[in-house]
């Protein structure tokens, strides 16, 4: 409340108009101490331009397709050939990876015919980052002449149907951190990536799902094979059976912390988009004194270990079929 004779409080009508200045003077003060930097102007369009300029001339490559390889599957990146390989503290701008399983390069290079990149290591909200640092990297890939986004990630299966070692292919989210408000488009809109309202329908390309659904048959894993829901929460917590109970209701096949919000980026920004998860773990839905039941990152790694082959195998197939239909 304007503790002075001169209006009647925070919201409330002036006497004389709007006019209350020490009021506003003060407002003015604390409104500009608060507000942090809006998410969206963190990296402006000349820092994202600088880092893919940066990438384009260290390589000599364009790449047509960008990879984010999930928790334990950084060897989608090792199949790449003629490989420039960028390490992120070497790149201006760049974050740092800190989560085991993530070693924290950039690899460019041939790929089945292609030119892509592939991210050794991405970004977490749980590490500390904001959402748009996190995808950040996808705008960078688009301004290096990236048009198609595979993003990878370990999850843990909450369909009954699914087991460990099995690979859902997204074709659609449910994104947890949106609902609380959060997004990686947070703040001013900068036309050059994308719209202010960008719709989300169709975010997983539908033509390249039918394609890995053929490929999964061609490998003999098609029983291995499922498409489904992803949902990313914050982490780095695991989620509660509560929590779990919540996402099956919601009609949740798989949940992890990542993809989410890339994929967010990479529709604002119009690129094409494939996804998959592999399911690391099963997520019990029912209280039990079992140990098993619980997710650890150790888990994760050990079978993600385990399926890189199938999943290098699937990536690979796909980038060969976009190749010669293009
Ligand atoms: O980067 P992704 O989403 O593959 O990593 C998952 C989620 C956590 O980072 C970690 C938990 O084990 O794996
Ligand atoms: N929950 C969240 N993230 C994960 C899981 C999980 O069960 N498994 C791998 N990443």
């Amino acid at each position: 409340m304007c503790s002075r004779d001169c209006c009647s409080g925070p919201g409330g009508s002036a006497k004389s108009g709007n006019t209350c200045t020490d009021r506003k003077n003060a407002k003015a003060v604390s409104v500009e101490k608060i507000i942090p930097t809006p998410q969206s102007l963190l990296y402006p369009y000349e820092v994202i331009q600088e880092i893919a300029d940066f990438i384009v001339k260290g390589s000599n490559m364009r790449p047509k397709i960008g990879i984010i390889c999930g928790s334990g599957l950084g060897s989608l990146a090792d199949i790449i050939q003629d490989a420039k390989v960028f390490e992120y503290e070497k790149i201006p701008n760049f974050p740092v990876s800190t989560v085991e399983g993530h070693a924290g390069k950039l690899v460019v290079g041939n790929l089945e015919g292609a030119v892509v990149m592939a991210m050794q290591g991405r970004f977490h909200f749980y590490e500390g980052y904001p959402l748009a640092k996190c995808s950040m990297p996808v705008r960078v890939m688009k301004l290096c002449g990236v048009e198609y986004l595979f993003a990878t990630n370990a999850a843990g299966g909450i369909n009954p149907k699914y087991s460990v070692g099995d690979i859902m292919l997204m074709h659609d989210h449910v994104n947890m951190l949106g609902f609380a408000g959060n997004s990686p488009l947070q703040g001013p809109n900068d036309p050059r990536f994308g719209p202010r309202f960008p719709a989300l329908v169709n975010s997983y390309n539908k033509e390249l799902i039918n394609k890995a659904l053929e490929i999964g048959k061609q490998m003999g894993i098609e029983a291995n094979m499922h498409v489904g829901v992803y949902s990313c929460l914050g982490g780095p917590t695991y989620e509660t059976i509560a929590e779990l109970k919540a996402l099956r209701m919601m009609g949740v096949d798989a949940v992890g912390m990542s993809t989410v919000h890339e994929v967010i980026t990479a529709r604002h920004c119009d690129m094409k988009v494939f996804a998959f998860s592999l399911i690391t773990n099963k997520c019990a839905t029912e209280y039990s004194d079992k140990k098993d039941d619980e997710a650890n990152h150790d888990e994760v790694m050990a079978v993600a270990k385990n399926r890189q082959k199938a999943c290098c195998e699937l990536v690979a197939r796909l980038i060969r079929q976009i190749q010669a239909s293009s």
